[in-house]
């Protein structure tokens, strides 16, 4: 396996999405997963977008994750070329918050799979990434795994930790007390 070669890519309709798509690209930082960026519109570049979309799989690509806002046909049209999973983030606009990419998304006819994550959810994104390339009994996958078993412990530590604070406040808040 060529270690320095991106395995996932990380595509949006726009340069202006990239606020959102960032917090794709910083989970797979901190699982050290190697990922491209770029502009790859459907709307704009559609050849240029099919063309991505059918190499991406032979350059060692093994999970996209596809990000746009408003009329957002780039992560289905992508599910629609490529044999690779497909994640798709909504981003939210100005206008309707991101409901119209949501529906344009989540709602693929049978057959094109697009695994939609949240209004905004980029990071969940990058996290979902992360657990489809830690499928299998490969060394990527081992190390992968024991990295989220960790990170679920984190966040189990921070909410019990918040728990602690709320139970003491309501403690201290408490009428007669
Ligand atoms: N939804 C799509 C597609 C597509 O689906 O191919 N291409 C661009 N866009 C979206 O248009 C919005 C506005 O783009 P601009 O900010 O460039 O005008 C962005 O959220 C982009 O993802």
């Amino acid at each position: 396996m060529n270690t320095t070669a991106p395995m996932v890519s990380l595509v949006m309709g726009s340069d202006s999405d990239w606020p959102v798509m960032k917090l794709a690209a910083e989970a797979l930082h901190e699982f050290g997963i190697l990922f491209e960026a770029d502009v790859v519109s459907a709307h704009r570049m559609p050849e240029d977008m099919i063309a991505y979309g059918k190499a991406a799989h032979t350059r060692g690509i093994r999970v996209i994750i596809a990000g746009a806002g408003g009329a957002a046909h780039l992560p289905g049209m992508l599910a629609s070329v490529t044999p690779l999973p497909v994640i798709g983030v909504p981003v939210p606009l100005k206008t309707l918050d991101g409901m119209d990419s949501l529906l344009s998304i989540v709602q693929m006819p049978a057959g094109v799979p697009v695994a939609t994550v949240s209004i905004g959810g980029a990071r969940n994104a990058g996290l979902l990434a992360v657990r489809m390339l830690a499928i299998g009994a490969d060394d990527l996958a081992a190390g992968l795994q024991e990295k989220l078993i960790t990170f679920a412990e984190s966040l189990r530590q921070v909410a019990s930790e918040k728990g602690a604070v709320l139970r003491a406040a309501v403690a201290n808040e408490a009428p007669g007390t």
